[in-house]
This record gives C-alpha cells, sequence and structure tokens, in this order.
C-alpha cells in the first residue's frame, strides 16, 4: 500500500540482498521509519518485541530470519538451531510454525553450499504468495460488502479488531483487504476500529492505514462495539485471525470473541479473513488447545503514547502493586463465525467447509 504516495511493502529485502528491510511497527502511527535486519537474532527480535507483529507478517519475517541465519550457519544444524530460535518468539499465530517449517523442508534438500541463496528465494515466494492470498481475500470479501451495501442502499459500517491490514501481512491485509477493495470500486464503506488495548493496534495501527487510503473510518473504545451494534450501527465484523482450527474455531486477538458474542445476539454476521497459512489442519478444538500467548504485564499497566510537544512517552495507568494478567489472545468458538473468507473463497466455519475450500488437505488426511 502507499504511504505519502510511494507504494511499501511491510518487508522486503535490500537491494544488494545484505539485510532486510520492516517497517517499525512499533513507531506507528507517529513515525515512518525502517528497520534493518541483518541476521538471526535481529529477526527473532523484530518479531519477539513488535517491530513487527501480524501472523502473516510473523511467518514471512521468520522466513527471511531462517535465510540471514543460511548466511552464518547452513549445516543441519544451523537450520535446526535458526528454526528453534525463530518459532520460540512467538507461540499463538501458526504461520510462523508453517514458514520455518516450509523453510525447512526446502532447505534440507539442498545443497549446503546453496542453502543461503535458495532461502532468500523461498522467503521471497511466500511474500509473494501472501501479497497474492491478501488480494485474493480482498475480492471475495468486498463481494460481502457490495451485497450489504445494495441491500441497504447505503454505506456499510464495518466493525474490525486488532489490525488485520497490511501492516499485519506483506500487504493487502486480511479483514482490511475486502474494505480496501470496496473502497477502490466504489461501494461506500465505513469501519469502526475497536483500539484494541492493551497494545492498541486498532487505534495506532488500524486507524494509520484507514487514513493512509482514504478510508471513512472511527476509531472506539474497546468496550463500544457492542452498544453500537444494539443500536442498528454496525452492519458486518471482519476480524483477522492468528490460527484457525480444521473445524473453522477462530484464534485472534484478545476481545474478538466478545465481540463475536454481541455479533451473535443481534444478528449480525461476524466473519473472520484469514489465508490458507493459518489453517492449523492438526487441530480441532481451538478452545482447548490453541497455545495463547501471555504477554508481559507491563502492556497493561502502562500506555506509551505522545504528548502534545510531540516527545514520546509511557506513562502507568495502572494502581501500583496491582496484579495483571495479559494473555495477547482468544478463541471465537466456529459456532459465532458466519463464514470464514479464505484466498480461495468464501465458506461455513465448519470442517466440510474448509475442507471443501481445500480438498487437498481432505486427502492429505
Ligand atoms: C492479518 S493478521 C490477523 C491477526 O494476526 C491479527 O488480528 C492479530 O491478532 C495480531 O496480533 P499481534 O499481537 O498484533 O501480532
Amino acid at each position: 500500500m502507499k504511504i505519502d504516495g510511494r507504494p511499501y511493502r511491510t518487508i522486503f529485502p535490500e537491494a544488494d540482498g545484505g539485510a532486510v528491510m520492516v517497517i517499525d511497527q512499533t513507531r506507528l502511527p507517529f513515525a515512518f521509519e525502517l528497520k534493518r535486519l541483518a541476521n538471526l537474532d535481529d529477526a527473532a527480535v523484530a518479531i519477539r518485541t513488535m517491530v513487527v507483529r501480524g501472523a502473516p507478517l510473523i511467518g514471512v519475517t521468520a522466513a527471511y530470519g531462517l535465510a540471514l541465519a543460511m548466511r552464518e550457519d547452513a549445516s543441519e544444524a544451523g537450520i535446526e538451531r535458526a528454526s528453534a530460535t525463530l518459532a520460540a518468539t512467538r507461540p499463538t499465530a501458526i504461520n510462523l510454525r508453517w514458514a520455518l517449517d516450509r523453510m525447512a523442508a526446502m532447505l534440507r534438500r539442498a545443497p549446503e553450499t546453496e542453502r543461503a541463496a535458495l532461502a532468500f528465494s523461498e522467503a521471497g515466494r511466500i511474500a509473494d504468495e501472501d501479497v497474492a492470498s491478501c488480494r485474493a481475500i480482498g475480492e471475495h470479501g468486498a463481494k460481502i460488502l457490495s451485497e450489504i451495501a445494495a441491500k441497504k442502499g447505503g454505506t456499510v459500517n464495518v466493525l474490525t479488531h486488532c489490525n488485520a491490514g497490511w501492516l499485519a501481512t506483506v500487504d493487502w491485509g486480511t479483514a482490511l483487504a475486502p474494505i480496501y477493495v470496496a473502497h477502490d470500486a466504489g461501494v461506500p464503506v465505513h469501519v469502526f476500529v475497536d483500539e484494541t488495548r492493551p497494545r492498541n493496534q486498532g487505534a495506532a495501527l488500524t486507524a494509520f492505514e484507514l487514513n493512509a487510503h482514504g478510508v471513512p473510518h472511527t476509531v472506539i473504545a474497546d468496550n463500544a462495539g457492542g452498544h453500537l451494534m444494539q443500536h442498528g450501527q454496525v452492519d458486518v465484523c471482519i476480524v483477522g485471525s492468528d490460527r484457525t482450527t480444521a473445524s473453522g474455531d477462530v484464534c485472534n486477538k484478545i476481545g474478538t470473541y466478545l465481540k463475536a458474542l454481541a455479533a451473535s445476539d443481534n444478528r449480525i454476521p461476524f466473519y473472520a479473513a484469514l489465508p490458507f497459512s493459518t489453517i492449523d489442519w492438526t487441530l480441532s478444538d481451538g478452545v482447548r488447545d490453541i497455545p495463547i500467548e501471555e504477554r508481559d504485564a507491563r502492556e497493561v499497566t502502562h500506555l506509551t503514547g505522545r504528548t502534545d510537544d510531540g516527545a514520546f512517552a509511557t506513562v502507568a495507568v495502572v494502581s501500583p502493586g496491582s496484579p495483571v494478567a495479559n494473555p495477547a489472545f482468544d478463541v471465537t468458538p466456529a459456532r459465532l463465525v458466519t463464514g470464514i473468507i479464505t484466498e480461495r473463497g468464501v465458506c461455513a466455519a465448519t470442517e466440510e467447509g474448509l475442507a471443501g475450500l481445500y480438498p487437498e488437505r481432505r486427502k492429505a488426511a
């Protein structure tokens, strides 16, 4: 997508192949800065500290991280060590494991001397495929939005949670891709953006993206969504996912489940938009089996932002000494999900629905 008229991807190799560049998402929305990842540690730290975040982008960064590691040690042990380091950075988004498995399988078949070059090409392919998948998700999801607009005869009000836009992927996004495609096609769209405490990915990143693209939107406190739904102000919810089970349970940023409950109570369609790399075909019970990342208490006790004089500042917002819990994701059971928007089309959030879109998976199982 474009920033100040210039097209960007969230991650790209330097022209001479010396390093990988990413957009530093910890500085947004107030500063647009690129960060250089020169080795395995840089990539692992970038994922862990959320310089890059969002399931698909985490996967692509891990792929490039493995490529950077191959320049220093392309042995079997090197592949193992680098994969383990990267896999340990964040536990919930399955795209991370998916990308590392794909990279490692390809690398093990290649001669050691060629592994670094091949790894960069494969990471580039994963990035390109992510862009194509997200664009296709946008096309499929935009049809849903345009149907709602036509039926209603006016602006479609979409509620989204966290940031599942182009910043969470390589380009386009998942939940926001249908919004961009519909908006670009002239469908009137307005987005309610959940601020998404504790890290405020909605207020900081989704709002930044929608501003940059000129999509009408309103940032709301996380607790406002149910009220808006009760009063007919939301037509449809679209969220992303960090891991979706073969049975259609959708794991996404903490708070997603509450929005799905409110949507169900108000008969508002609730969609999850995700590429195939987010589906964990080995799991069928998301609430029981998806590992939920527990993050630092400081994300809850403190807020970082920009003061009126332009300085970045972090302030405490919780009564000192109170214990804090910070689960970063929750699972929305498939029964609350109206449909899953993928690069292959839209399906029911059921085993049959997903297997229908990915018949090769049924065969593999
Ligand atoms: C296309 S991204 C889908 C999800 O990764 C997104 O909604 C989300 O929960 C991101 O969480 P984050 O903790 O910011 O990595």
